[in-house]
């Protein structure tokens, strides 16, 4: 049987279902999570996406054909040029300043993350370096799906937090991440037994990170 992306999961169930249905999530759809929480979690954000944008340069770097070229240089794009810009803007909204951010220091959860993925993307290849992101790509999608599944969800404008789904569950994120599981599908499939084991430690590593990056938003924690 070839390896697939839902074998990572299953690899790490508990996990995984501690990271999508973490009380972070759960506040954040019923609206309510406490504002500062929120903007704490926006602030570090930020942070994080400067070094999810790096990881993509790194992508780049450890690419061995131009089609995955193109690809690291697509993902570091839409990270520069979008997201990046659309954070900004969204912050202002919650009354935090660019000037503000480019001065935050980094919470311990942030760094232990990034610095993780980029680790694990320049000590190993670029397989190792996407499942590293995948719990990124895949489980903010899985997030706003599963909230929508909800009755508990509140959506539009009795939500303050709406918008944040509704940029998780948009076409544009979701087709990326049906993009990156498609990728992550046709390399898994031909890995061995071993070396699916390897990205397994990979994949639960950096879904127990993302557990923490939510436990830092909550506690508010540097
Ligand atoms: C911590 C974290 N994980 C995943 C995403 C989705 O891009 C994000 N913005 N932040």
């Amino acid at each position: 049987m070839p390896y697939q992306f839902e074998d990572l999961k299953k690899s790490c169930q508990t996990e995984w279902q501690a990271y999508i249905e973490h009380s972070f999530v759960q506040q954040l759809g019923n609206a309510s999570l406490a504002p500062e929480a929120f903007q704490h979690y926006l602030k570090q954000d930020y942070l994080f996406l400067i070094q999810f944008a790096r990881a993509f340069a790194l992508a780049a770097y450890k690419s061995p054909t131009l089609s995955d070229l193109r690809q690291a240089k697509e993902g570091l794009q839409a990270i520069v040029d979008v997201e990046l810009d659309l954070h900004i803007s969204y912050c202002k909204e919650w009354g935090i300043s660019e000037q503000e951010l480019a001065e935050l220091p980094e919470a311990r959860a942030t760094l232990a993350y990034t610095r993780y993925v980029l680790d694990t993307g320049n000590r190993g290849d670029l397989l190792d370096l996407h499942v590293a992101l995948s719990p990124c790509m895949v489980g903010y999608g899985e997030i706003a799906n599963w909230l929508n599944s909800r009755a508990e969800t509140i959506r539009g404008e009795n939500n303050p937090y709406d918008a944040w789904i509704a940029m998780y569950e948009s076409d544009e994120f979701q087709d990326a991440m049906q993009a990156e599981i498609s990728w992550l599908n046709e390399r898994l499939a031909e890995v061995s037994p071993a070396r699916f084991k390897e990205l397994t430690r990979i994949f639960s590593d950096a879904t127990r990170l993302e557990i923490d990056f939510w436990e830092m938003g909550l506690k508010q924690s540097d």
